[in-house]
């Protein structure tokens, strides 16, 4: 099996949302200290590196992470690459076959320097969800950390997407997966009450 890992490596220096929580790992006890073993710590925000909003991350009604269908994040994905645009809308898509496929993951290019939070990003135009809903899409992946762009407070995209049914992760790492259809992997963890939750995405080749 050709399993390509697409997530984000955590390192205590990953970038974050600015004056988001920082990652950080490490040791709470130590083998030499406990006499027995190591034993980690984590601290972050739900939204560092590759993870999955839960609808409740812009809405106080949405769903939160235990309440969504593992199924959205388990099978076939396609991977088309849309680059330099800084505005993703409908006719970016005319040429995408969505034949039997209801995940879609846009490889944007548009945040190569990953050690630094980006300055802008390829976003997604509010009209986009009602195009893919139509085509089948139930979940769209971007290799950016939000589908919205930066400073937005509104949020258009994320909203657009949960009013068409579909679900959003961010942060995937697509520099190196050609375009096509893959299965995909990329479960969260079943954080009670959480809006989102990093999650290992990794892309089966079939
Ligand atoms: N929408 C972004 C995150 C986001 O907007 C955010 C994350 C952490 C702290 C503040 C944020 N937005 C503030 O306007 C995301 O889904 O990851
Ligand atoms: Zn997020
Ligand atoms: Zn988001």
């Amino acid at each position: 099996m050709n399993i390509i890992d697409i997530s984000q490596v955590l390192h205590n220096n990953i970038p974050v949302w600015p004056g988001d929580t920082t990652f950080s790992f490490e040791l709470s006890w130590t083998k030499e200290a406990s006499g027995s073993v190591n034993v980690g710590k984590i601290e972050m925000s739900a939204h560092t590196g590759t993870h999955i909003d839960a609808p409740f991350h812009f809405d106080n009604d949405g769903k939160k992470v235990i309440e969504l269908d593992l199924e959205l994040y388990i099978g076939p994905a396609l991977v088309v690459e849309k680059k330099n645009i800084q505005m993703l809308s409908p006719e970016h898509f005319n040429d995408v076959n969505f034949e039997g496929v209801s995940r879609i993951l846009i490889k944007t290019e548009s945040w190569i320097e990953r050690s630094e939070f980006p300055t802008s990003i390829t976003a997604l135009s509010p009209d986009l969800a009602p195009f893919l809903a139509k085509k089948g899409i139930k979940l769209i992946g971007v290799d950016v950390p939000s589908v919205d762009v930066l400073d937005s407070k509104e949020l258009p995209a994320h909203h657009s997407l949960l009013e068409n049914d579909i679900h959003i992760l961010e942060g995937i790492v697509l520099d190196s997966v050609k375009e096509g259809i893959y299965e995909l992997v990329a479960l969260p963890l079943p954080i009670k009450e959480a809006d989102g939750s990093p999650v290992r995405a990794v892309l089966i080749e079939r």
